[in-house]
């Protein structure tokens, strides 16, 4: 009897420039084991800027670093472009952050170098890279513009302002050209003004360049601005805002956010604390299939019980 094999579902990512799956990162201090990743499931398509929130040890700076080749997953997949982040040499690990991601730390300063002039800290990573010395002339003068900080070529960190600081480290990160920018709460030191420059910087460099952005922000001023947000929750991917805008008879563009679960590959999802508190969903729930949708509902037995 022959008997035909299931159907296989298409590959997770498979097109995405940046693809993580199931991935777990544990920290070792001493006896003690922390869970920073707990199975993160979450695909990038190249040219998206993607905003990644949660509250403050959920995972985001670990799934930032990983990302960055700065450190390496304890299990799962990891995939940017081409390169398999769970297996790379050391030479690979170079090669990777050199050219394909570019990194923005939280700490302005930490960016940059306090003795160099910014179009010489654009120069540096060029310079790395044996890139020609016209092309690396032009690229920062290019990149300062772009970044609004062409006058502070000749200038050292100490006679920037932080806003200035931040647009010059997002133009050493991209001098070489990275598919991807990373930046880990780049505006977490500003004001509410240059926050909003520096967020605005980011989405030019993202359109202009085609670069893709994965930012993680606590700022829910600075994650409304992007067409996808996602948030972590206990080192997974719990849910997901996307945005779009509309236009109505009117004339009058709106943006439309729409909150969505996001459901692992094991089929989990996450109910928010307040919809399972508004209807008592506990432990045990009844799921039912429904032509176009699935229902969850109390389980009625166990509250009779309880009665
Ligand atoms: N090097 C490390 N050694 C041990 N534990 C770590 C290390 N780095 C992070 N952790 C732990 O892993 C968990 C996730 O940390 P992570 O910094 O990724 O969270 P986060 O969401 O970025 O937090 P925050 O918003 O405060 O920066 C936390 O419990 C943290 O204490």
């Amino acid at each position: 009897m022959s008997s035909t094999p299931p159907a296989r579902a298409p590959e997770f990512g498979r097109d995405a420039l940046i693809v993580c799956e199931s991935l777990v990162r544990i920290y070792q201090t001493g006896s003690v084991e922390v869970q920073a990743l707990q199975g993160l499931d979450l695909a990038v398509d190249s040219g998206e800027m993607v905003a990644v929130v949660g509250a403050s040890g959920s995972g985001k700076s670990t799934l930032l670093s990983i990302l960055a080749g700065i450190d390496a997953p304890t299990a799962g997949r990891a995939r940017v472009d081409r390169w398999n982040l769970l297996a790379m040499s050391r030479a690979d690990r170079v090669r990777y952050r050199r050219h394909t991601v570019g990194f923005v730390r939280q700490q302005t300063a930490s960016n940059l170098v306090p003795y160099l002039t910014a179009r010489q800290m654009v120069d540096l990573p060029m310079t790395t890279a044996r890139t020609p010395v016209k092309a690396r002339r032009d690229r920062a003068a290019e990149l300062l513009a772009t970044l609004g900080v062409a006058d502070c070529g000749d200038r050292r960190p100490s006679q920037l302002s932080g806003g200035q600081q931040m647009r010059v480290a997002i133009a050493v990160a991209l001098a070489n050209q990275p598919r991807v920018l990373l930046a880990d709460e780049p505006t977490g030191e500003l004001d509410t003004a240059t926050s909003a420059e520096v967020f605005g910087a980011l989405r030019d460099v993202n359109r202009r360049f085609g670069v893709t952005v994965v930012v993680v922000t606590h700022d829910p001023a600075v994650s409304g601005q992007v067409e996808r947000t996602v948030a972590i929750r206990d080192g997974r991917t719990s849910s997901e805002v996307l945005r779009r805008a509309t236009t109505n008879a009117e004339g009058d563009t709106h943006v439309i956010a729409e909150e969505y679960a996001v459901m692992d590959r094991a089929g989990r999802v996450q109910v928010p604390r307040d919809f399972r508190e508004a209807l008592a969903l506990t432990r045990r729930v009844r799921l039912a299939l429904e032509p176009d949708h699935v229902t969850i509902r109390p389980d009625t037995a166990e509250t009779a019980d309880s009665a």
